[in-house]
């Protein structure tokens, strides 16, 4: 089954994500009839990418608010398959819960009664690991599945609101379309992704620069997790793309959620830093700057001063309860239904994704270089 003919919007199209499921998308569907692009903003390479595209597909650039209830009606109008990676991401609360909120819940909605209004018929959000977890026990998950029963806590509003956002996605399936069609939702759980152009990848790589090109140790080295290349988590959204589009396939499939990893060797995030540019001279810390326990406090600690300062000024810390939680627990899940439902297997090998990785990470050097000497003169 392939998407000929399908007209599809990508809704955080100049994101991480989302440029490169749209490249995806026009390498291999290439009777894929128009790709609309939709977010608030477009960097100038991503917008020169996509108006140059010189295939067959109609590429439309839209930039517009995921909060706008108008514009999304119009993104809408003749499309029958909607792709939303549009959302807030924040680990630090750096963004007024409000805010996020009104991006990652509302415009969710908003998003899920334009595709009703307008007859959509295949709704992909998506969603994350965070979901479900690490608890505020750190308790781990050790290759789970859609199956393994796990204790939800975690408050943190971005967790909260992607869970949130991920229940009236799968909530909406079997909607009844102003045609008379049906809704089709499903939602892909991503572990976190890196690749090329990963701001996360960014950030830490700064951080090591500025520490003599050593990462520092963010996670103890038994707080194994699977991160996603961003080229295969890309390619499970296409795949089940595919398959919903195919009624036997497309029962097993609706109103459920996936989790999608590949095969990226488990090791702990700071491990994957160092993986990812050990071949370019880097090194890591041998170990956190302080044992867990200590680590969990002196969060609570920062937490404390920050809520007490903030009448008065607004600081938010560099750490928090929740991403130490985040960051040293173990937490890995499986494939395997993605696998069986939909016939997802990662497109690239670990080996390629490393290489392919590093080798940005080796072309970005120079210019973060610059960019750090610059900040801090
Ligand atoms: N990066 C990860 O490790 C990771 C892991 C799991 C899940 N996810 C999910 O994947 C999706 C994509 O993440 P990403 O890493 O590409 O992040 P990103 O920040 O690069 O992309 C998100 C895009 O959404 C857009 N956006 C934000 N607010 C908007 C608004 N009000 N209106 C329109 N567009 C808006 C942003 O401009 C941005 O381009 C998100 O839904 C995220 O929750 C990411």
């Amino acid at each position: 089954m392939s998407l000929a003919g399908v007209s599809c919007l990508v809704t955080g199209a100049g994101g991480f994500l989302g440029q490169r499921i749209v490249r995806l998308l026009l390498e291999e569907e290439k009777e894929l009839a128009e790709i609309r692009t939709l977010d608030k903003t477009f960097s100038y390479e991503a917008r020169r990418n996509f108006t140059n595209f010189k295939g067959q597909t109609v590429v439309k650039i839209l930039e517009g608010d995921i909060r706008d209830a108008t514009f999304l009606n119009s993104a809408c109008q003749g499309v029958s398959l909607v792709i939303h990676t549009a959302s807030i991401i924040d680990t630090l609360g750096l963004v007024e819960k409000q805010l996020l909120w009104e991006v990652n819940v509302t415009g969710t909605q908003l998003l899920l009664d334009a595709c009703v209004r307008s007859n959509v018929q295949h709704f992909i959000y998506t969603s994350t690991i965070e979901v479900i977890g690490p608890n505020y026990r750190g308790d781990p998950i050790c290759n789970g599945d859609e199956d393994t029963a796990y204790k939800s806590t975690s408050g943190f509003p971005y967790a909260q609101s992607k869970r949130l956002a991920e229940t009236s996605v799968l909530k909406a399936n079997g909607q009844v379309l102003k045609d008379g069609g049906i809704f089709l939702t499903c939602a892909l759980r991503s572990m976190y992704i890196f690749g090329e152009e990963s701001p996360f990848l960014q950030n830490h790589l700064d951080k090591s620069l500025l520490n003599k090109n050593v990462y520092l140790r963010i996670s103890r080295k038994e707080a194994l997790v699977n991160p996603v290349y961003v080229g295969n988590i890309a390619w499970a959204h296409i795949q089940v793309a595919k398959a919903l589009r195919n009624p036997e396939k497309a029962k097993h499939i609706k109103g459920h959620f996936y989790y999608i990893s590949d095969d990226t060797p488990h090791m702990s995030y700071a491990d994957l830093n160092y993986e990812l540019s050990k071949e370019l001279g880097f090194g890591i810390e041998p170990h956190p700057p302080m044992p867990l326990m200590m680590l969990y406090y002196f969060a609570l600690l920062l937490e404390i001063v920050s809520f007490l300062l903030r009448p008065f000024v607004k600081y938010i810390p560099s750490t928090n309860r929740h991403l130490v939680i985040l960051l040293n627990t173990q937490f890995t899940f499986s494939y395997r239904k993605a696998w069986r439902d939909f016939g997802y297997v990662p497109r690239y090998k670990w080996q390629e994704a490393k290489q392919r990785t590093s080798q940005w990470i080796a072309s970005v050097i120079p210019q973060r270089r610059e960019y750090l000497k610059n900040k801090a003169a």
